[in-house]
C-alpha cells in the first residue's frame, strides 16, 4: 500500500507551521513533506519530527526571490552562484531532517528565451548539484508544473523531465510525478504510471483534486483507481516511496478543516487493511 505523506505547506492552514507536525500525526500520517523549511532552523523543525513520530519524506531547495515570483534558478543562466548557495543550504537542512529528496524547481522562462536555449544552463546546473547531493546521500527532484498555475515555467511535461534525467545522467535525479500538474497538462494518468513507475525514474508522487486543487475526492479524477495502479506496479517493480498529499483543503482555514476533509484516505486505509 502507499505511504501517504501530509504536506505541511497546503494541510493544516488553520495552524501556525511547527504545529502542523503534530496535527499530521493526530491524522496518522507517518511522513511529512512541505515548500520550504527556510524560515525554521533545521533543528526546530527537527525536534518537531521526532516528538511527533514523523519522517521527513521531501522539501524544495530555495526558489530563488519567491515573493518577488521567482519559481526557481536552475534554468537560469547568470544565477548559479545562487543556485549552487542554495542547494549547499537545502543539503544542510537535509542532513539534520534526515530528509532522503529535495525538489529543485526549474524556474521560469526569462522573457524571449526558448527552453531549447536554456537547457544546456538546466542540465549543467543539475550535473553539479546531483553530486553535491550523492555525497549527502540525497536524491533530487524534478518536477513538471502546469502552465496555468505557473505560467512559463521551464519543465510542465513528464516526457520533458524523463529526457532531461537521461541529459544529466546521474543516478540520484528522479522525476516528482504530481498528478494534479499531469492531469491538467497531459492526463492519461493510469497509462503514465505504468509506463514511468517501472523504470526507476519516478523519486516521488503528489495528489490532489483536478481541477480545484482540493481534497482527492473532490474533482473528476478517481483516485482510488490510481493508487491501485500504483500499488500494483509498485508491488511488481519493488517502489518504495511515498505519495505527497499536496492541496489546499476545500474548508480553508476553519478548524478541524483538514482533518475533517481527510474522509478520502480513511476510506482508502479502510479498504487496503
Ligand atoms: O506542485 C507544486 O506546486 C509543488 O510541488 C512545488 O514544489 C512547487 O510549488
Ligand atoms: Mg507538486
Amino acid at each position: 500500500m502507499p505511504r501517504f505523506a501530509a504536506n505541511l505547506s497546503m494541510l493544516y492552514p488553520e495552524l501556525p507551521f511547527l504545529d502542523r507536525f503534530a496535527a499530521a500525526a493526530r491524522d496518522g500520517f507517518e511522513g511529512v513533506e512541505y515548500l520550504f523549511p527556510y524560515e525554521h532552523a533545521p533543528e526546530v523543525i527537527a525536534e518537531r519530527l521526532q516528538a511527533a513520530g514523523l519522517q521527513q519524506v521531501l522539501f524544495n531547495a530555495p526558489p530563488g526571490d519567491w515573493n518577488g515570483g521567482e519559481r526557481g534558478l536552475a534554468c537560469l543562466p547568470g544565477r548559479e552562484d545562487e543556485f549552487r548557495a542554495g542547494i549547499a543550504q537545502a543539503l544542510r537542512y537535509a542532513q539534520v531532517l534526515r530528509c532522503p529528496r529535495v525538489h529543485v524547481m526549474a524556474g521560469l522562462l526569462p522573457s524571449g528565451r526558448t527552453r531549447d536555449e536554456l537547457r544546456p544552463t538546466y542540465v549543467a546546473n543539475l550535473r553539479w548539484a546531483a553530486a553535491e547531493a550523492a555525497r549527502a546521500g540525497v536524491n533530487l527532484l524534478l518536477e513538471p508544473i502546469n502552465l496555468r498555475d505557473m505560467p512559463g515555467f521551464f519543465l510542465n511535461r513528464q516526457d520533458h523531465a524523463h529526457d532531461l534525467v537521461a541529459a544529466i545522467g546521474a543516478a540520484n535525479v528522479q522525476v516528482q510525478m504530481d498528478l494534479y500538474h499531469c492531469q491538467i497538462v497531459e492526463g492519461d494518468l493510469a497509462a503514465k504510471i505504468r509506463q514511468y513507475l517501472p523504470t526507476g525514474r519516478v523519486g516521488h508522487f503528489q495528489i490532489a483534486g483536478v481541477p480545484q486543487r482540493h481534497e482527492p475526492d473532490l474533482g473528476e479524477l478517481n483516485y482510488p483507481f490510481l493508487f491501485g495502479v500504483i500499488d500494483d506496479v509498485a508491488q511488481a517493480c519493488g517502489w518504495q516511496g511515498w505519495i505527497g498529499c499536496e492541496y489546499r483543503p476545500a474548508r480553508g482555514a476553519t478548524a478541524g478543516g483538514t482533518s475533517d476533509g481527510l474522509d478520502w484516505l480513511r476510506r482508502w486505509r479502510a479498504a487496503a487493511a
